[in-house]
């Protein structure tokens, strides 16, 4: 087992990217913090996670909740902190800009920014005083390119891309490794969260077929452990994956 005696606490772990990673962290002997805002899941997770053995604390918590992601910070300090942060959560109320969504854009750049830097704040500076930590970030293919109607989408992904290189620069020093994963269309409920009916078909249509697969979420989780599994010399510093039809 490759993360035997470590905790990792994984954001947005109700589905997709973040649960799959809880299960294969899980298998990998780590105890867990789960968290996201659906509890009833949460809960299921939990238990069956602990079925395997694991130590696990939910965490419900929306992560735009800067209050309440100190109340998280806070139950991490009592429990003698994380030794990884899954930092996974994100939502993708996608449509064009000139419809002028201003509450989309503002759960996008809340949830996918804001979320990801309360969270970084929760864990880093006991991270530094330990002299050990390893966050990764799940930015997107969207940190590198731009989509039309993803305009805003994007722009928060190329803002964790740029948070985490930042990080990982600044925080070599205390020992703390930093990671931004990079996926590309994979099969979650990720679509669901397009407010905009059309844009949420049309994503949904351009799923690819099942000779040419997306991405299953345990993929992604695959790439995170690959990360966390290196030597502590070695930095992985991105990691980009995207299903083989997908050109862009
Ligand atoms: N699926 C894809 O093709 C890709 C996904 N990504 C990124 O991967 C990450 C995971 O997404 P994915 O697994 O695909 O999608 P899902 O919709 O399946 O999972 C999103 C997770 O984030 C949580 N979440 C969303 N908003 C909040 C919030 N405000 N506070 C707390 N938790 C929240 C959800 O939990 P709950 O609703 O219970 O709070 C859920 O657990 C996201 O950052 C996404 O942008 C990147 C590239 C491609
Ligand atoms: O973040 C989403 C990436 S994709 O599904 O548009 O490729």
């Amino acid at each position: 087992m490759k993360l035997k005696g470590k905790k990792a606490w994984i954001t947005g772990a109700s589905s997709g990217i973040g649960q799959a990673t809880a299960r294969l962290l899980a298998t990998e002997g780590a105890d867990l913090i789960i968290s996201a805002r659906r509890e009833e899941r949460l809960k299921e997770l939990a238990d069956e996670l602990r079925a395997m053995g694991r130590d696990v604390t939910v965490a419900v918590v929306d992560v735009s909740d800067r209050k309440g992601m100190e109340r998280v910070a806070a139950l991490i300090a009592d429990q003698g902190g994380v030794d990884i942060l899954i930092n996974n959560a994100g939502t993708m109320p996608i449509s064009p800009i000139i419809n002028g969504r201003v509450d989309e854009w503002e759960q996008m750049i809340d949830t996918n920014i804001k979320g990801v830097l309360y969270a970084i704040n929760a864990v880093y500076s006991g991270m530094a005083e330990r002299k050990e930590g390893y966050i990764v970030n799940i930015s997107s293919v969207a940190a590198r390119l731009t989509y039309q109607s993803a305009g805003v989408y994007s722009g928060t992904k190329h803002a964790v891309r740029a948070i985490s290189d930042t990080l990982r620069k600044e925080a070599i020093r205390f020992g703390v490794r930093v990671t931004d994963i990079q996926p590309g269309s994979v099969d979650t409920e990720l679509p669901d969260s397009i407010a905009h009916d059309k844009i949420r078909a049309a994503v949904k249509d351009n799923m690819y077929g099942e000779n040419m697969p997306n991405l299953q979420p345990e993929d992604i989780a695959n790439g995170i452990l690959y990360a966390l599994s290196q030597p502590a010399y070695v930095d992985v510093s991105e990691l980009l994956i995207r299903p083989v039809i997908q050109e862009n």
